[in-house]
């Protein structure tokens, strides 16, 4: 069997900016109406193995999010290949992607077929789900009358109980409160603990990432910029941001002095 989990093969992804909507439509018709491009990725490569788990770090606008939002699909590249071989699961946007009308317990199933999950095997993992969600009485209400909080929990209790085989995380979207944080923690931590998940994970705390990935990319305005050892790359993620901040507050006082 292929070992690759994930593969990326000199990927580019560039941004279109219209100055307005009006801008937007007129460039379908007019090859004059020019957008500004914003190289999010920039010819980036790299394979994943299955049951390996990564970090992946970079500042704001680095091309994190734009990396794990091609690996779901939910963009695509401008130019190069992707690969994705195995079941995802994005702990991503958890409240997106439900219909309002149906109760939480039907959203499970709608949710696992669009996952391409056939309904015997949702049934089976359903009571988990609704567990975890904790949402009591609820489950069998509409989910137009949820809290955000209540979606994002039935998203994660879906998203996490699927056993999937490739497993993405942006630790930013920090849901619900501490103990649903903490449950979500551990949940992932009981997924990635088995070995057998691959496991790509954006966060801004190195502790945390060393808890989970021996490996670590850096990203830096769309450019992969390291790849290697999770504790090499911590170190050359914080050299890179120390060395950018004293650049910038160098550049601040030069221009007082100036
Ligand atoms: N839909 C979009 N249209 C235009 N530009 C975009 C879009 N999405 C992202 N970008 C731009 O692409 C670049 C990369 O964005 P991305 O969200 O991937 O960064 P990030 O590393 O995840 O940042 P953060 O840590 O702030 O979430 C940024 O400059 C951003 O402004």
């Amino acid at each position: 069997m292929n070992n690759i989990a994930i593969q990326f093969k000199n990927v580019t992804k560039v941004y279109k900016l219209f100055k307005n909507d009006k801008q937007r439509f007129r460039a379908i018709f007019s090859k004059r109406v020019k957008p500004k491009i914003k190289k999010a990725i920039n010819e980036v490569s790299f394979t994943v193995e299955r049951g390996e788990s990564v970090a992946l770090f970079g500042r704001n606008g680095a091309g994190k999010s734009t990396i794990l939002k091609m690996i779901t699909g939910v963009t695509y590249p401008t130019k190069g290949e992707i690969i994705v071989d195995g079941r995802v699961s994005a702990l991503l946007e958890l409240t997106a992607g439900f219909d309002p009308d149906f109760t939480g317990r039907e959203n499970i199933f709608f949710r696992g077929q669009l996952l391409g999950i056939s309904d015997e095997e949702i049934r089976e993992l359903e009571d988990e789900i609704i567990e975890f969600a904790d949402l009591g009485d609820y489950i069998d209400q509409p989910v137009r009358t949820y809290s955000s909080g209540m979606k994002a929990r039935l998203g994660f209790g879906i998203n996490a109980n699927i056993k999937p085989e490739i497993l993405i995380v942006d630790e930013a979207l920090s849901v619900g409160d501490k103990e649903f944080r903490r449950k979500c923690n551990l949940k992932i931590n009981e997924i990635v603990g088995g070995g057998e998940v691959t496991f790509l994970f954006v966060t801004h705390s190195t502790n945390v990432a060393k808890s989970f990935c021996k490996r670590g990319i850096v990203m830096k305005a769309g450019k992969l910029v390291y790849d290697g050892d999770i504790e090499d790359a911590i170190q050359f993620y914080e050299d890179m941001v120390d060395k950018e901040v004293a650049a910038k507050k160098k550049k601040g006082s030069n221009k007082v002095l100036g």
